[in-house]
């Protein structure tokens, strides 16, 4: 059994301002995510989720604390590194899609590749095309596609690189439900499939449901984990935990 995480953060605090005004967004998190596990994160507004994602991706520098990619280290890594290790280690989905206007399909899905500086992969980014159901839509710019294939163009341009692990943020928040099923079933089955690794912020405890647990924030600190999760054991914690919020502080 392979024990090296795709993804562990230890003890990550992370603080905005200084003195009176300061504000903790994490306060001592540990979370680590196993290779080919999906796991959805949730928890109250200004529970730290996005802070979390941002110190996890390499774009907030924690205030404390230490960030382990694939099992190396890369907390102290300068901005080059990180930005080199964001491109090629790590895949983004985010809830407004983020494609290029002025790329195709298939030219948005190698993007990654060729920021990476590596060969443009036909056979490969045809094959993410195909596996998100756009293998017909290639050509198209994202214009000419709804939300909810432009979210599956991104999912595909996320698995191009073969990365550690994709990091979900609200990847559903702007679909109506059916098309979230569809996106939520594509990041399901990138795990079930590819064995990819998976961490996905979201409100939802529909989506919620589609990870194999649940990570709970309240006030920068993890509130609890739920395993085999359904939408309404998910609905029910988090009714719980809106009534902990500033109590725990
Ligand atoms: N750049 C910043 N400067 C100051 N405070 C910040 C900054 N970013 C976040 N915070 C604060 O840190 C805390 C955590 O914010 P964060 O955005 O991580 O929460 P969240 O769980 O993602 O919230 P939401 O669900 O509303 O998106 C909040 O109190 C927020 O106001």
């Amino acid at each position: 059994m392979n024990s090296i995480h795709a993804l562990e953060v230890h003890d990550l605090t992370r603080t905005y301002g200084e003195g009176a005004g300061a504000v903790t967004a994490l306060a001592g998190v540990d979370l680590a995510f196993a290779p080919g596990t999906f796991t959805a994160v949730m928890g109250p507004s200004g529970s730290g989720k996005s802070t979390f994602l941002g110190c996890a991706a390499g774009l907030e520098r924690p205030t404390g604390g230490r960030v382990l990619l694939d099992g190396q280290d890369v907390t102290d890594w300068n901005e080059n590194d990180r930005t080199r290790l964001r491109r090629e280690r790590i895949g983004f989905v985010f809830q407004g899609f983020h494609l290029m206007p002025y790329l195709t399909a298939e030219q948005n899905v190698g993007l990654p590749l060729r920021l990476a500086g590596r060969r443009h992969d036909r056979a490969r980014i045809r094959n993410l095309l195909d596996r998100v159901g756009l293998g017909d839509r290639a050509r198209h710019l994202p214009d000419a596609l709804s939300g909810g294939q432009q979210q599956r163009v991104a999912i595909a341009r996320a698995l191009v690189t073969d990365p550690a692990v994709v990091l979900a943020d609200e990847p559903t928040g702007a679909l109506d439900s059916t098309t979230a099923r569809d996106v939520l079933g594509l990041l399901r089955d990138s795990v079930d499939s590819l064995g990819q690794t998976v961490v996905m912020v979201t409100h939802d405890p529909v989506a919620a449901a589609y990870a194999d647990a649940v990570v709970f924030l309240v006030d920068g600190r993890v509130a609890g984990r739920m395993d085999r999760p359904s939408a309404d054991a998910v609905a029910g914690q988090m009714a719980h935990l809106d009534e902990l919020v500033g109590a725990l502080s």
